[in-house]
């Protein structure tokens, strides 16, 4: 079997049309998760009005020379101060509210003394120019572009939508996404065991866990035996109700591995069928009418990192968001034994010293592409590439993150 590149089928797969951003509006309390479709511009400053920072007295910064200073009045926040601080004056004024015309300084109460009938204030400690004011757009200014779209709306986005008064936002329709295990041995979630040769299903309950956080729609389809009719029927229904179908076994070479064979019986036009990766090695991608088929190795560990290197970018870019994952480059806290001249990818932890990313892999076993749980406790994955061999220890390389993607 020839085997393309990682690379050059990384760029196969960037060149695929996933067509225009659907978009829909949804409110503000519903976009949690969800991936902006639209720019989010600050219609206004924050604030709009020179703010008081605290609570204290708004008074002219020139009359902290003076003996007392004459008090106006309350100002609470809220409240549309219409009174203006002439010289000697100040107004007391709360900490979110607006500070009154002809103040330019906060003096805080612990700064000051009151008259016994409070109609002055004596400084007791000097404070600077403009001192526990917030100027006009601290926070941002008019026109400012605060979260870009494509962003991942979490709660700190919702925030500051909500200080906007953004009732609704516009974010990219969820790509939907269904997965279909295959293999006559395969066991479902909670189904009895009647022999030990049958293996329990984790991958579709993998994938979907996986694109559900990358922002799709993930549906469940079930399994499908190691019978060519069943497999192409529930291809043929996947294909009717989502825009992405994502399969796992049945691409290798034995006598029952069908995926292969009716990928391009369903009519699709086969992107690319096998590259120099491990896992993975067997990957098919595919696409019929804008839709797109990804064919992924039955092993636990193949489907899932096959599922991130080719999954997560197609989805990513039909949610508009720029990059699929976040890819570091850490340095090796321990030499590594290449298995392959394939682009390996590997399993590993992932720590932070000093500034710098550190690589180690303890607890992670060596064995066969069927070990899920390698990618327990916040695992990342290290890339090699078919040129690399063995790595010492110090050398630098790229890991891809898989928390928060
Ligand atoms: N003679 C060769 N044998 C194999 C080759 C090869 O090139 N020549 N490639 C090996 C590699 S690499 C891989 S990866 C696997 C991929 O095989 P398939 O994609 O055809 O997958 P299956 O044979 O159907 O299953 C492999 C393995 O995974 C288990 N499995 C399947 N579905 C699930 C599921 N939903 N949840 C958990 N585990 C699942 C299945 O029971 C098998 O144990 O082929 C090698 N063989
Ligand atoms: O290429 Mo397979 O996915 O290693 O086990």
């Amino acid at each position: 079997m020839k085997l393309l590149s990682f690379e050059t089928s990384l760029n196969m797969l960037d060149l695929l049309d996933t067509g225009n951003i659907k978009k829909e509006k949804v409110v503000l309390s519903a976009s949690l998760g969800r991936v902006l479709a639209e720019d989010i511009v600050a219609q206004a400053n924050d604030p709009q009005f020179p703010t008081a920072s605290m609570d204290g007295y708004a008074i002219k910064y020139a009359d902290l020379d003076k003996d007392s200073i004459k008090i106006l009045g309350d100002n609470p926040a809220g409240s549309d101060e219409k009174r203006v601080v002439e010289t000697g004056e100040c107004i007391k004024t709360f900490t979110g509210s607006m500070m009154p015309e002809g103040s330019d300084t906060l003096i805080q109460i612990e700064n000051v003394s009151v008259s016994q009938n409070s109609d002055e204030i004596f400084i007791d400690e000097r404070v600077p120019f403009g001192s526990s004011v917030r100027p006009i757009g601290e926070s941002y200014k008019v026109g400012d572009v605060l979260i870009k779209k494509g962003t991942k709306i979490g709660f700190a986005e919702i925030g500051v939508m909500a200080g906007l008064n953004r009732v609704m936002v516009r974010v990219a329709i969820k790509p939907r996404v269904a997965v279909i295990s295959t293999g006559s041995e395969i066991l479902d979630l909670g189904e009895q065991s009647d022999n030990p040769a049958q293996i329990r299903s984790s991958n579709n309950y993998t994938l979907c866990a996986m694109f559900t956080q990358a922002g799709a729609e993930s549906l469940q389809l079930g399994t499908a035996p190691d019978d060519k009719d069943s497999i192409m029927k529930m291809f043929q229904n996947a294909l009717a109700s989502a825009d992405i179908v994502i399969s796992t076994g049945g691409v290798s070479v034995g006598d029952y591995d069908f995926v292969k064979d009716i990928v391009p019986r369903l009519g699709a036009e086969v992107v690319f069928k096998g590259v120099a990766i491990k896992p993975g090695r067997h990957v098919m991608v595919a696409q019929k009418n804008g839709k797109f088929i990804l064919a992924l190795p039955g092993f636990a560990y193949s489907s899932t990192v096959t599922a991130v290197l080719y999954g997560l970018p197609l989805v990513a870019k039909m949610l508009g968001r720029d990059k699929p994952y976040k890819k570091v480059e850490a340095k090796l806290k321990e030499s590594f034994k290449k298995r392959s001249h394939l682009s390996e990818f590997s399993a590993c932890n992932v720590s932070v010293e000093n500034g710098e990313f550190l690589v180690d892999f303890e607890g992670k076993k060596v064995g066969s592409s069927a070990i899920l749980t390698n990618l327990l406790h916040g695992s990342a994955l290290m890339v090699t590439s078919e040129e690399d061999g063995d790595l010492e220890e110090g050398t630098f390389v790229n890991v891809i993150l898989l928390e928060n993607f």
